[in-house]
């Protein structure tokens, strides 16, 4: 449903994280010349045997100007320039020179093996990085390699999120008994943060129409509104009210998975809402499976959703039930061990878990070491 949002030019050292608007053309050759890849002596190609007389040196950044013919050879650094006339390097260690009298040494050979190609790495012209691409370290490396000082990326959405419930409390350490901190908040506004504008955080806010409606006439800006809690069927479950009475649409209110059967989608003009269910793994799960694919489609993202892999599981696993399933789990070095705690308000086994495991609803039951289906939750889930 979503379309990226417009582009915008930025400083390449600044991308870091965001996705490619247009392809990344090089602006040059990589390398721009033949280049030694070793430390030793250029020699020419037809000349490979010695003795030479060394005539000069080629180091980096100070080229060898003249060119090398048969009986000769240039003294060469790695990464500095092939002369005129250069096709094969000796390697300093298979040398033997006194004063300008250079040798073989044992059964060393000088060789082209030891020679970067003008353009092996990329030619002038060749598309490097695709649209939707993410631009991460070697993305920027790579731009700036090609000669680029800017980059046209996709523009980072707003996020809004609100803790919507009686019970919480903003200041964790000021819950009583009957209340407990606002921490879905500050778990989704964490998730967000690397594919966002800015993040606002509001509430805790009660579970009151007028509370609820004020939240979103705060929000009145952000491209994305979250909220966590008072999804469900509940007396006091309103954000579903609260969000038609705002005036927004409804796009559907529950999905087949659990934790995070309560998942609304719902859209005002530009602005888009998830109502995420309130326990804490459902706001988690639903917010790693939903929101996060949102927001990065938002910022230009080529494929927005979670990557899979398939590895074997260590410990059995039931059959599919009535509804998609996502597990906590941890990818060890021989496969992946789903954890048992399957409570939707465990905060502490979401915190051990390095991955989750999808169990389809038509899945068969899994033994030990047959291969299933886990998304790994990099970064703290921001895969
Ligand atoms: N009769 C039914 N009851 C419930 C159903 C159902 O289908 N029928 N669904 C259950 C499922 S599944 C979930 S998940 C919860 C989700 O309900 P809500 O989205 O309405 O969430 P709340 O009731 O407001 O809260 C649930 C739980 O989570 C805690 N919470 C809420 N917000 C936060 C926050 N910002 N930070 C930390 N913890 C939060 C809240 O205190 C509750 O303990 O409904 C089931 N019930
Ligand atoms: O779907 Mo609820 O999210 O199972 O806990």
């Amino acid at each position: 449903m979503a379309e990226p949002l417009n582009s915008e030019s930025m400083p390449v050292s600044e991308a870091k994280g965001r996705y490619l608007a247009k392809p990344l053309v090089a602006q040059r050759s990589q390398p721009a010349a033949d280049l030694s890849a070793m430390d030793g002596y250029a020699v020419a190609s037809d000349d490979l045997s010695g003795p030479w007389r060394v005539i000069g040196e080629s180091k980096g950044g100070a080229p060898f100007t003249g060119s090398i013919a048969v009986g000769e050879a240039v003294r060469i650094s790695t990464g500095a320039l092939i002369p005129d006339g250069g096709g094969a390097v000796l390697i300093q260690e298979d040398a033997e020179r006194y004063d300008d009298d250079l040798r073989l040494l044992d059964d060393g050979k000088p060789t082209d093996r030891y020679i970067r190609r003008a353009g092996f790495d990329f030619e002038d012209g060749d598309i490097l990085v695709g649209p939707g691409e993410r631009l991460g370290p070697a993305q920027i490396a790579l731009a700036t390699a090609a000669g680029h000082s800017q980059v046209e990326v996709g523009k980072l959405p707003s996020l809004c999120v609100i803790d919507a419930g009686n019970e919480l409390v903003a200041d964790p350490g000021m819950a009583e008994t009957h209340q407990l901190p606002a921490s879905n908040g500050v778990m989704l506004a964490a998730m967000s943060a690397p594919f966002v504008s800015r993040c606002e955080r509001i509430g805790p806010v009660a579970d009151r129409m007028d509370a609820l409606l004020g939240a979103f006439a705060m929000a009145e800006s952000a491209d994305v509104i979250v909220t966590s809690g008072g999804a469900s069927v509940g007396d006091h479950d309103l954000v579903r009210p609260a969000l038609e009475a705002w005036g927004a649409e409804i796009d559907f209110r529950r999905v087949a998975m659990r934790p995070g059967k309560p998942l609304m989608v719902a859209q005002k003009g530009y602005q888009i809402v998830l109502g995420l269910p309130g326990n804490p793994v459902s706001a988690y799960v639903t917010a790693f499976l939903f929101l996060l694919p949102l927001l990065r489609r938002l910022a230009g993202a080529g494929s927005p959703l979670p990557h899979a892999l398939h590895l074997p599981t260590i410990v059995p696993l039931p059959g599919g039930g009535t509804r998609t399933e996502l597990l906590r789990g941890r990818m060890e070095a021989d496969g992946v061990r789903a954890f048992m705690q399957r409570d939707s308000s465990a905060l502490r086994t979401l915190a051990r878990a390095n991955a989750l495991i999808r169990r389809d609803v038509d899945a068969d039951e899994a033994m030990p070491g047959d291969i299933i289906t886990v998304y790994p939750l990099q970064y703290g889930g921001n895969a």
